[in-house]
């Protein structure tokens, strides 16, 4: 064993990344058009330790514990190894899972206990060891996963899982964050190239969670704040004025990866008319983005902007409707916020799950306790986030 390794074997580290709302352009992004996404304050947060095989009182493991569900996934170092041969771990920019790859991950999922109604899980699960095997070979380790966010609700927790898990595997590899660490436990920011690596990791997560997804979820996650996102080029916005929204979960689960093909199968079936629903995507989020970055002084102003923003986003559920991806829950959520005068859409891959509300500025306590109650008498579940925070960050034990 190396130095090098021993320093390694020692090492703990935590990574927590965020989850996101797409304010405009879900799905449409998916084919080319533009759309803005924010990071918000929940996390998911991987905490990874290495060992040494022999150190866990047996031949060594690599472990997932799930600690939100309750489950507790390990696969024998010796398994992996007959499943996917002598890999060693990978520096540099990843290879995407091939797909006998992915069939040889699926069969190690064959043996794991996941619970008929949690079987979604093992996408995740999927992404997991194809990202722990990638990165770090089948050296024993164990991995403790946390979130804030809700699951497959449309908030970015597949791409918060993503980040996440390979912030930290890269730098418990020493791949990122060379340098850095002060000795003291803090979170730390890794620079741009650092930051890029994670990301194009994250997305070949993704890809085996979603099947064909944008790249938006996993950017987002990674470089935070508010983005406009086009065709895998991000763009960062400044935002000048605080967007306050209200996230209304449905609690109606759905799945990213069906919704996203269901629209694509619409797309081949109507290419033209589809064609013209993501141009007319495209050109509100192009508007939105620019709108957002105009600095509102007044209440005038601020009111004027915010009434904008509202009818980009409400233009945007229309389109959304057209691609067949709202669902009865979430047009209750739009009936009941338009009873007080506010504007509200689907966010994320919509089918259920999330919903936005703006909150305009002026009136946003007011108004914000009387919607949520009336939400809430639904059985729906309201929670207020900051927006345009901070996306991966790091920190060592
Ligand atoms: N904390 C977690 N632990 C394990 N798996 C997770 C976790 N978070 C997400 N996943 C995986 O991601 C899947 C949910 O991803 P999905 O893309 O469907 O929803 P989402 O990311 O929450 O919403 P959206 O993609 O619309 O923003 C889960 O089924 C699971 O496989
Ligand atoms: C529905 C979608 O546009 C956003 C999911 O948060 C999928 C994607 O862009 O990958
Ligand atoms: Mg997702």
């Amino acid at each position: 064993m190396s130095n090098d390794d021993r320093d390694r074997g020692s090492m703990e580290v935590r990574a927590r990344a965020p989850g996101k709302i797409i304010l405009v352009g879900e799905h449409a992004v998916v084919h080319g058009s533009a759309a803005v996404a924010a990071a918000i304050d929940l996390y998911t947060t991987s905490s990874l330790s290495l060992l040494h095989e022999g150190e866990d009182g047996g031949a060594g493991a690599v472990e997932l514990d799930l600690r939100d569900s309750a489950l507790v996934f390990s696969w024998p170092c010796s398994s992996l190894r007959r499943a996917l041969g002598e890999v060693s771990g990978k520096a540099g920019a990843p290879t995407p899972c091939s797909p006998d790859e992915l069939a040889a991950i699926a069969k190690l999922m064959e043996g794991q206990e996941i619970p008929e109604a949690k079987i979604w899980l093992s996408a995740g699960l999927s992404a997991f060891l194809y990202l722990y095997t990638s990165i770090l070979g089948c050296r024993p380790g164990k991995v403790v996963v946390t979130s804030d966010l809700p699951i497959g609700a449309g908030l970015g927790s597949s791409a918060a899982f993503c980040v996440s898990m390979s912030g930290a595997l890269l730098t418990a590899a020493g791949t990122v964050g060379v340098g850095g660490g002060s000795g003291v436990e803090e979170w730390e920011l890794f620079g741009k190239d650092d930051l890029e690596l994670v990301n194009q990791w994250a997305f070949q997560g993704e890809k085996i969670i979603h099947g064909k997804p944008s790249g938006i979820d996993n950017s987002v996650s990674t470089f935070g704040s508010m983005i406009k996102f086009k065709k895998g080029e991000l763009t960062n916005l400044k935002s000048r004025n605080p967007v306050k929204m209200l996230i209304t979960d449905t609690r109606v689960g759905r799945n990213t990866k069906a919704l996203v093909a269901g629209v694509s199968e619409r797309a081949s079936r109507h290419p033209d008319a589809m064609a013209s629903v993501f141009h007319a995507v495209n050109s509100i989020s192009e508007e939105l983005s620019s709108i957002v970055e105009l600095a509102a002084e007044d209440e005038i102003a601020i009111t004027s902007k915010e009434d904008k923003l509202a009818e980009l986003m409400e233009m945007n559920q229309g389109l959304l409707q057209c691609m067949g991806v709202s669902h009865s829950s979430i047009e209750t959520v739009l009936q009941t916020t338009l009873k007080y005068s506010l504007v509200s859409k689907l966010t994320g891959a919509g089918g259920g799950g999330c919903v936005l509300t703006l909150i305009p500025t002026l009136s946003a306590n007011i108004v914000l306790e009387k919607v949520a109650t009336e939400l809430e008498s639904h059985g729906f579940r309201c929670f207020k986030v900051e927006v345009g925070g901070r996306g991966l960050q790091v920190c060592r034990g």
